[in-house]
């Protein structure tokens, strides 16, 4: 296939630094945005991050279009278009999925791995586990528990968000050129110290990662004794704070050893959760014990689940970075919400990690979108850890729903928008000094 055509919008995905020569040259939504330089190469750098055009979108380098394409089918839910000397159909994804597990120290992540290894579920699973330290007790004490993995490989001696990054590159390589087709699943247990956005990352950005496997999702443990302490740790500055980095990247919170706490706790800190991520589900429990479907093939990256995200997030009402004093406590409104929604209240900034949204009826301007996404990420993909969205673009018959971390933007149209259905947009950001004023007047600038 020569070129690719996309009678739909597409999306431009990620690329890293290491890439930076692999920029193609189609036309761009937002030229101004190439002369910034950057060694984040991000998503929106050399392309709209929506399209509805039917002319082709040439790549001119083959490595990228290789990448974008599978990226695209990886990502895409619906591509139907008539034109035969396009790509007409999505493939299966038959990538291996994988789960990554995180959360504080002491969290209950290898008591939920013993439970997810032990349950009869029938998948065969290959896990990784990351140990800080040269002694492997995680690992003893998970194939003690276990016969059901199919492979326990230990990533010792550093923390894979960050001296074993390539360590984790290699092995998954090595379990799936060695094992394909003899696992099921790949769990990732990571330290209790890890942040997990560059693991999150390794997924997109290393090939030999993104062609084989597929990132499902991100379980976070939080510890209900504990956690509150962690969350509200103020550390120095540029030093992250580890627990409310898992807590933002999670697309499924455990909120565990409930049983050491009382009620109120409980409550308390489930609203300190949601204050940093208000899109992720929560349960609560003891020593890990989950239905297994809540943890293993959740599709938390697939673009199908994000309309439920958002809708999760709208009907519970939107948690709003009201910043009163830039402390840590955050204040919460409980309001019903139609069909849009305002942030009316005074301008906010808010240092810590918030989630912000917008839901609001209307149908955005695909250039205005473009250029308010691609500049958002330019300058602020740092602080954005996770987005999520569903998008009613003109001149797009489908709803187009995108979601990303950091400088990874994943996007596709999605199912058609119904005769009578009212074109409601819904995003959520989580992220760092997120200004859900700004945020919403910049979406907002983009109706038609
Ligand atoms: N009371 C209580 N104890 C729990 C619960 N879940 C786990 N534990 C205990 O808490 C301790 C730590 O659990 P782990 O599963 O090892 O926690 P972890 O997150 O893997 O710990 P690190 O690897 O050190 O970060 C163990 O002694 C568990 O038995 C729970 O729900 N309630």
């Amino acid at each position: 296939m020569a070129t690719i055509s996309m009678d739909i919008a597409t999306t431009f995905v990620g690329l890293l630094k290491r890439q930076t020569s692999t920029i193609p040259t189609t036309t761009t939504a937002f030229p101004l945005l190439w002369r910034r330089t950057t060694n984040r190469l991000i998503s929106s750098s050399s392309s709209p991050l929506l399209r509805t055009s039917s002319s082709n979108v040439l790549l001119s380098n083959s490595h990228f279009r290789k990448r974008s394409i599978r990226r695209f089918i990886a990502s895409a839910t619906q591509a139907d278009t008539s034109d035969d000397s396009v790509l007409t159909k999505i493939p299966p994804d038959n990538r291996i999925p994988a789960t990554i597990i995180t959360g504080f120290l002491g969290s209950g992540k290898t008591t939920l791995l013993n439970h997810i290894l032990n349950a009869d579920h029938g998948k065969r699973i290959a896990v990784i586990e990351n140990e800080f330290g040269e002694v492997d007790i995680d690992g003893s004490l998970v194939a003690s528990k276990t016969t059901g993995a199919e492979d326990i490989v230990m990533l010792n001696n550093g923390c894979l968000c960050c001296t074993v990054r390539g360590d984790l590159v290699r092995m998954i390589a090595e379990l799936v050129s060695k094992k394909k087709g003899k696992f099921d699943h790949i769990v990732i247990e990571t330290t209790g110290l890890a942040n997990p956005s560059p693991i999150i990352q390794t997924f997109y950005a290393e090939d030999q990662v993104f062609d084989n496997v597929k990132l499902d999702g991100v379980v976070t443990l939080v510890d209900a004794k504990h956690a509150a302490f962690h969350l509200d740790e103020v550390k120095p500055k540029g030093v992250v704070n580890e627990a409310v980095e898992q807590i933002a990247y999670a697309d499924r919170i455990i909120l565990n050893k409930i049983d050491l706490v009382d009620e109120p706790a409980i409550a308390s800190l489930t609203q300190r959760i949601r204050t940093i991520n208000g899109m992720a589900n929560l349960k609560q429990t003891k020593f890990g014990q989950v239905n297994l479907d809540y943890v293993l093939g959740i599709g938390g990256f697939d673009l199908e689940r994000i309309e439920s995200a958002v809708d999760v997030k709208d009907s519970k009402e939107e948690h709003h970075s009201h910043d009163h004093d830039h402390g840590h406590d955050h204040h919460h409104h409980e309001h019903e919400h139609k069909h849009e929604h305002h942030h009316n209240h005074d301008h906010t900034h808010d240092p810590g990690v918030t989630s912000v949204s917008i839901v609001c009826e209307g149908t955005l301007d695909l250039e205005k979108a473009n250029m308010w996404l691609g500049t958002l990420l330019m300058e602020k993909s740092d602080d954005i850890y996770r987005m999520k969205g569903l998008l009613s673009v003109g001149g797009m018959d489908e709803r187009f729903v995108f979601q990303g971390v950091h400088d990874i933007f994943q996007g596709s149209p999605d199912r058609l928008w119904g005769p009578e259905e009212q074109r409601i947009n819904k995003i959520v950001f989580i992220g760092k000094n997120l200004d859900s004023h700004d945020l919403e007047k910049g979406f907002k600038a983009c109706l038609l």
